[in-house]
């Protein structure tokens, strides 16, 4: 197990998972959010989740979802987390947490400094962070679109809670994301993927032994 913490997001079959686990991910994300070619049906996440052996953090990736979906995937999925990916607000992480008893990891994207103090607000209520890059105005998904933000921007920073770096990275970037930012912990979609949505094991098996 590296001492860097992966989370393998947007898996979709049964063997993404197994290559993930195979590599050593501490994390694996779901993702269920329509508009993303990672989305997936309940049946289909639920046969992946049965897949994950016991010590893995399974996470449903969600945005902006209210309590009505969050109590469809909670009660059709076993998670052990819910990353909230929209534009939730501080109140609207607090309430999530307190509703579903899951610990909650909030992502907030980065194009700037001024990006930087949101990181501080939802520090005091989510149990981690997910500091992602910023999608570009217009962009069809709010991540998962493979773009990295200047990493210089949170060098040396840290916050009260554990958060992972995302956004961008590929098995050729995470150790030098991992050397400019400090990061213990990254989460990767696109950057081990052979298509569109589609994970490839080499690339997730190269990915773990970069980051580890
Ligand atoms: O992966 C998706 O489809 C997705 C959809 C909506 C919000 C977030 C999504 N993915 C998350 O985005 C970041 C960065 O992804 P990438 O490596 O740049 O592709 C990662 O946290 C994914 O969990």
């Amino acid at each position: 197990m590296p001492d860097i913490r992966v989370k393998f997001c947007g898996l979709g079959r049964v063997e993404d998972v197994a290559a993930a686990v195979a590599a050593g991910a501490a994390y694996v994300g779901f993702v269920f959010f329509a508009k993303s070619p990672r989305h997936l049906s309940l049946d289909r996440a639920a046969e992946l989740a049965a897949a994950v052996p016991p010590g893995l953090c399974k996470v449903a990736l969600t945005v902006n979802a209210d309590d009505a979906a969050l109590d469809e995937i909670t009660g059709a999925v076993p998670l052990d987390m819910l990353q909230l990916h929209g534009s939730e607000s501080p109140e609207r992480v607090a309430a999530v947490k307190a509703r579903y008893g899951l610990p909650v990891m909030k992502a907030v994207g980065v194009a700037t400094a001024d990006d930087l103090p949101a990181l501080e607000a939802y520090g005091r209520v989510a149990d981690q962070l997910l500091v992602d890059a910023k999608p570009v105005p217009g962009a069809d998904l709010p991540g998962g679109n493979g773009v990295a933000f200047d990493w210089r921007l949170i060098a040396g920073r840290r916050w009260p809670v554990p958060w992972m770096l995302a956004g961008g990275l590929t098995p050729e970037n995470v150790a030098e994301a991992i050397r400019l930012t400090g990061a213990r912990q990254v989460d990767v979609s696109s950057g081990v993927e052979r298509a569109r949505g589609v994970k490839d094991a080499a690339l997730i098996r190269a990915f773990a032994e970069a980051a580890g």
